[in-house]
């Protein structure tokens, strides 16, 4: 339990943070379904960018598979393997998600989900999501360690941002004139997680898009 419960903000139009959204039972599912999609084939890797630097968010992508930057149904910068499912249940608690923020973007069909493992010292950079055809709202879902969440402008990187702090069990909602909007993970707070959550060390994050492909 919080001792000051911490209110849902609208972050900038169409950007909604509800802290505490998921049961810490949800939770604990999400980490150990996590921790299955993370095998191979078609397992947990770090991107390229084209730059040759390596991401240091290692990411499973389920449903499309996500490479700098395009989607694809295999592997294609790795085992080759078909990307693994996204499965009906995880959709489902998208679409609530969006329920409660944002109605007026219903009927919502996340057909990717995008799962990242931040250790310690991993980061990412300020970007747009902007690989999608769909312009259907990101949910964003964290587990485990706490991070500064920074969702800034549409127009560039710099401010104005703002951080965010995101801890296990929050979702996060951007769509409408946020969708495009800069944002990133300048850090995480190691070992701030709950023990019970069964995550030893670091921070999930769990992205649910809509690709607007076939
Ligand atoms: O880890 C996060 O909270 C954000 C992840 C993200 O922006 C992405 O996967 O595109
Ligand atoms: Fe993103």
């Amino acid at each position: 339990m919080e001792l000051f419960p911490r209110p849902r903000t609208e972050i900038a139009p169409g950007a909604v943070h509800v802290p505490g959204w998921l049961s810490p039972q949800r939770q604990r599912q999400l980490v150990a379904a996590c921790r299955e999609w993370a095998r191979p084939p078609a397992g947990l890797r770090a991107a390229r960018l084209p730059s040759g630097a390596q991401m240091s968010v290692r990411t499973v992508c389920l449903g499309w598979h996500w490479y700098p930057y395009r989607y694809s149904k295999t592997v294609d910068d790795g085992d080759g393997a078909p990307v693994k499912p996204l499965p009906d249940w995880l959709a489902e608690l998208g679409r609530r998600a969006v329920a409660e923020t944002c109605p007026e973007a219903l009927p919502y069909e996340p057909d990717i989900a995008l799962v990242n493992f931040y250790d310690a010292e991993a980061r990412m950079g300020m970007h747009q999501d902007r690989d999608e055809l769909s312009r259907a709202p990101v949910v964003s879902l964290s587990l485990g360690d706490e991070c500064v969440f920074r969702f800034g402008n549409t127009e560039n990187r710099k401010q104005p941002y703002t951080d965010v702090e995101l801890r296990s069990g929050d979702v996060f909602v951007f769509g409408g004139p946020s969708r495009i909007a800069y944002h990133g993970v300048p850090k995480t707070l190691p070992g701030t997680a709950d023990p019970t959550l069964g995550m030893s060390s670091g921070r999930l994050n769990i992205t649910l898009r809509e690709s607007g492909m076939r």
